[in-house]
């Protein structure tokens, strides 16, 4: 059986789509991560699948997987580029909650859904002000996955992401993103993922920055969150729903080689 799917960028970070509304995916974590493999696959930040929507107002059932195999409940480049695949104004479905969705001159707009800012929903291990945390004095939220916001040079991500992303205050792991305020109205990002390491942009990890940097008087509600392959604009509005907008390309489409799907080896580095 032959597989074709689409490979595409939001910002540099870079996910493999499969497209099942017509023809169920069977997914196994092994294959989500031989597909994730630079190498030996086709190689991805993370792999996405569509398929038939569940909820009423929804137009496609999207889920993100992270290379380790890991399942994440939120990815905001990700949801741009499935809402540019498909044209229109797509509402997802994700684990998040339904996305509404928007395309104008080129830029994909996406309604993030709303921050969650208790401990409990993070989830975080203890209670704890999570505007404040005991850890590297930085803040956290939920964008429908868990991120962690240090207000320091970006140059630390490398060396301190894969500690803090296995924190034990994290129970789920965490996505750790590296903020240095350029202005009231601008923040320089970087961010190490759970489950995926250093990748060129993060969409809801831009969205996170801007809210915990909000909440902590650094910035402005309407923010441009500038990662290495360009910029974001996330607006935490007065609904208290978080606005992103940004760019989404397709670099190309393919099929999966049947002898490479059938042999299942994970070949060793
Ligand atoms: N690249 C993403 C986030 C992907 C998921 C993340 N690694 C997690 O496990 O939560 C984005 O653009 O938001």
């Amino acid at each position: 059986m032959s597989v074709s799917f689409t490979k595409m960028h939001g910002l540099g970070n870079d996910f493999i789509i499969l497209d099942g509304r017509d023809r169920p995916l069977s997914l196994s974590t092994a294959l989500i991560s031989r597909l994730c493999n630079r190498r030996t696959g086709v190689g991805c930040d993370q792999l996405v699948t569509l398929s038939a929507p569940t909820q009423d107002g929804a137009d496609v059932l999207v889920r993100f997987f992270n290379p380790d195999g890991s399942e994440s409940g939120a990815c905001g480049n990700a949801s741009r580029c499935v809402a540019a695949l498909l044209g229109g104004n797509p509402t997802l479905q994700t684990q998040s909650g339904l996305l509404p969705t928007s395309q104008e001159d080129g830029l994909i707009s996406v309604l993030m859904g709303t921050p969650r800012l208790d401990w409990q929903s993070i989830p975080l291990a203890h209670e704890c002000d999570t505007a404040h945390l005991p850890l590297h004095d930085g803040a956290a939220c939920s964008m429908g996955n868990p991120h962690l916001t240090l207000f320091r040079s970006i140059e630390d991500a490398a060396s301190m992401g894969p500690e803090l992303e296995l924190d034990p205050l994290f129970p789920d792991r965490g996505n750790v993103g590296f903020a240095e305020i350029l202005s009231p109205t601008h923040i320089l990002l970087r961010v190490w993922e759970r489950g995926a390491g250093l990748t060129l942009a993060c969409g809801s990890g831009a969205c996170a920055a801007v809210v915990n940097a909000v909440r902590r008087g650094l910035v402005e509600r309407t923010c441009r969150v500038t990662m290495e392959c360009g910029s974001l604009a996330i607006t935490w509005q007065d609904d208290d729903s978080v606005l992103m907008i940004g760019p989404a390309q397709t670099v190309f489409t393919g099929t999966l080689d049947k002898d490479w799907l059938e042999d299942g080896q994970t070949p060793t580095p």
